[in-house]
């Protein structure tokens, strides 16, 4: 069963200099439920401009993009935010946590909005969370007194409080050194076990090995794809996908 499934996706921008920029063209993409699948292909290929379309945060020009069974093209703003609320989880550099608010409060504030179950469970779930990633203890912090990797565990956890269906992530160890991008994946990779799909975007390869199922675009259109299957964790087999994984995008040119 497919949780997501794109048909013909397009996506033109207006870029004010009367040339219209088509960013994505006839995409067909389906997700499995509980599938890890990565996105990469070269800057500008189009990876960011799919995963905020797929999520309705971006309109797209035409084709289709249905969820959970839903073709979520017809669906207002309003009814596209109560969904990206209640069903998806997004870990985007650009969604910065709020400044004014300590690092709890930055995680709870999405699920206290969903209003989908009461405020003792999401700060009980919130606990668990922090403790879960490591964070536990920077629960009072101000964002601004913590680490990039610190930053990246509290917008995790932000972006799962509400259980999602499915995470969207791009670039969500970009910003971070190994150690902490390595940790980042194993509490992504706990979470796509647990169960939640998770779609993501990203130029690096010892990332994108952790995922089932890599996908490369390039101009727009996903022009090839490579499967790994499910991460083993017990045997370490992570040296020997990245090493088939870099041999494939070696041969795509990347
Ligand atoms: N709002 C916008 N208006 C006009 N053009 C845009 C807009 N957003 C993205 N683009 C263009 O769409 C193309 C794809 O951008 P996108 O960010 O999706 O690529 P990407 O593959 O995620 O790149 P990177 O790996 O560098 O993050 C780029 O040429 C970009 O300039």
């Amino acid at each position: 069963m497919f949780i997501l499934e794109t048909k013909g996706l397009n996506k033109t921008f207006e870029t004010g200099q009367g040339t219209p920029q088509t960013v994505l063209k006839d995409v067909h993409l389906q997700v499995s439920k509980g599938e890890f699948v990565a996105i990469m292909g070269p800057s500008g290929s189009g990876k960011s401009t799919l995963l905020y379309t797929i999520s309705g945060m971006d309109r797209m020009t035409s084709g289709s993009v249905i969820f959970k069974g839903q073709d979520i093209s017809g669906l207002s703003e309003r009814e596209l935010a109560v969904l990206r609320l209640n069903q998806m989880g997004f870990i985007f550099q650009q969604m910065h946590l709020l400044k004014n608010l300590n690092i709890r409060d930055n995680i709870i504030l999405s699920a206290y909005q969903a209003k989908i179950v009461n405020r003792r469970t999401i700060n009980k779930r919130a606990a668990e969370l922090m403790k879960k990633t490591g964070i536990s203890a920077l629960a009072e912090r101000d964002i601004t007194q913590v680490s990039g990797g610190q930053l990246q565990r509290a917008a995790i956890c932000r972006s799962i409080i509400n259980e999602p269906d499915i995470l969207f992530g791009d670039e969500p160890t970009g910003a971070l050194n190994s150690k902490a991008a390595s940790e980042i994946m194993e509490i992504l990779i706990d979470i796509n076990q647990a169960g939640t799909t998770i779609l993501l975007a990203t130029h690096d390869a010892k990332v994108a090995a952790q995922a089932e199922r890599v996908l490369y675009m390039l101009d727009g259109s996903i022009t090839s794809e490579h499967r790994l299957g499910k991460l083993n964790r017990i045997n370490g087999d992570l040296k020997e996908r990245e090493e088939k994984l870099s041999a494939w995008l070696f041969q795509l040119g990347f």
